[in-house]
């Protein structure tokens, strides 16, 4: 009999995308995968369109730091979901459960605690977010992407693995990137990713500054779920919602980025050496992770911050024009990054924790 996973984590696709990642290594050495995620959220949309991976679905609460009528209600929600994914798991009996956080899988790490199954989480960035720092006490291990993140958690609890990258980002074509936007061979492009839930104020941004970036640039944009502008067909600019099979060939064809500074993004921006412009998500928004990211990112030389309190169409314009005339200097440094795809450290580890077949 095959050796069995479950994995879960979602929300926004940065807690599912390194999932991806592992579950391709781990079927190639014959395990089983199963997922477990929340009705309507970001994962069920990108597990299902896989078409092989079995999908449950279970009710979660959202966590929130701020005050909202709807955190009376998350507890039951939770609750429900612990009861749901407890049952799941008695039923599908995995060796070991794979949390990648988010709120929806702090169900999933209970129920398999209920169950003594063994738990391995990844937290993507430098300061743990919230639905890892409560699953933690009932994980065997947590991976982290960023050495600096050791410090967070007690004892040896923690490693260091780094990010785990999809193989298939490393295989893209340019060519075909450009055939399926309608663009030329002959100008830049400019990639524009706010996020895998898209970014409001980086859409409205980039589109108030359209026109003189299309002089330099031709311009792929990924605005999120609903945020395309359907008014703003022009040649040389190209909107997505959401790409999934076709991103290895766009992030190919890329010479320079604007993005978010979610950790998975900007590994990935890193191991393809795209030169990056970060405009990471505010304070008011987050616990500021993508503050820390971004700074660490301009750090070590991989790329340029732009704060969004600093966000104009001019400053934008000015930034990609910089980054791109400067872009020999930013790929320079992340050809020296020691940074290494965690696949397979991680995959060891799952192996190792995982429950013996009686
Ligand atoms: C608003 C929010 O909560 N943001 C958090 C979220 O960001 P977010 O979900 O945006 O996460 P990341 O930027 O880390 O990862 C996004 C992932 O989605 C993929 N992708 C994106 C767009 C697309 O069209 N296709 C696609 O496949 C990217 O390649 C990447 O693998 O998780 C990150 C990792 O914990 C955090 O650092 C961010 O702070």
């Amino acid at each position: 009999m095959n050796n069995k996973i479950v994995f879960t984590g979602g929300g926004s696709a940065g807690h599912v995308t390194p999932n991806l990642a592992i579950i391709q290594s781990l079927r190639e050495k014959g395990w089983a995968v199963e997922y477990i995620g929340s009705k309507a959220g970001i994962e069920k949309q990108i597990i299902e369109n896989l078409g092989d991976i079995p999908y449950h679905a279970i009710p979660s609460g959202k966590l929130r730091r701020y005050l909202d009528l709807k955190n009376l209600k998350d507890p039951f929600h939770v609750m429900q979901g612990v009861l749901k994914a407890y049952r799941i798991l008695r039923k599908i009996k995995p060796q070991i459960v794979f949390s990648k956080g988010g709120f929806v899988s702090v169900p999933v790490v209970l129920g398999s605690w209920l169950n003594r199954i063994p738990v391995i989480i990844h937290e993507s960035d430098m300061t743990p977010g919230l639905a890892n720092k409560l699953s933690t006490p009932f994980a065997a291990k947590v991976c982290v992407t960023f050495p600096e993140s050791l410090r967070h958690f007690n004892g040896d609890k923690a490693i260091h693995t780094g990010p785990p990258i999809r193989r298939e980002l490393f295989q893209g074509k340019a060519d075909e990137g450009r055939r399926l936007c309608g663009f030329t061979a002959g100008k830049p492009v400019l990639m524009v990713m706010g996020g895998s839930l898209g970014s409001q104020i980086i859409n409205e941004t980039v589109r108030a500054t359209l026109d003189r970036l299309l002089e330099r640039y031709q311009i792929v944009h990924i605005c999120g779920k609903g945020m395309v502008d359907a008014g703003r067909s022009v040649k040389g600019y190209k909107q997505f919602e959401y790409i999934q099979a076709e991103l290895p060939h766009i992030m190919a064809m890329a010479d320079l980025v604007v993005s978010r500074s979610g950790s998975n993004s900007i590994f990935e921006f890193l191991a393809l050496k795209k030169p990056m412009l970060l405009i990471p998500l505010s304070k008011q928004a987050s616990r500021g992770d993508q503050i820390i990211n971004a700074q660490s990112f301009a750090k070590s030389g991989f790329s340029q911050v732009l704060l969004e309190e600093d966000l104009t169409p001019d400053t934008l314009l000015q930034a990609v024009n910089g980054l791109y005339d400067g872009r020999n200097r930013y790929i320079a440094a992340m050809k020296e990054s020691s940074v290494q795809n965690s696949v397979e450290r991680i995959v060891e580890l799952i192996e190792k924790h995982a429950k013996k077949r009686k």
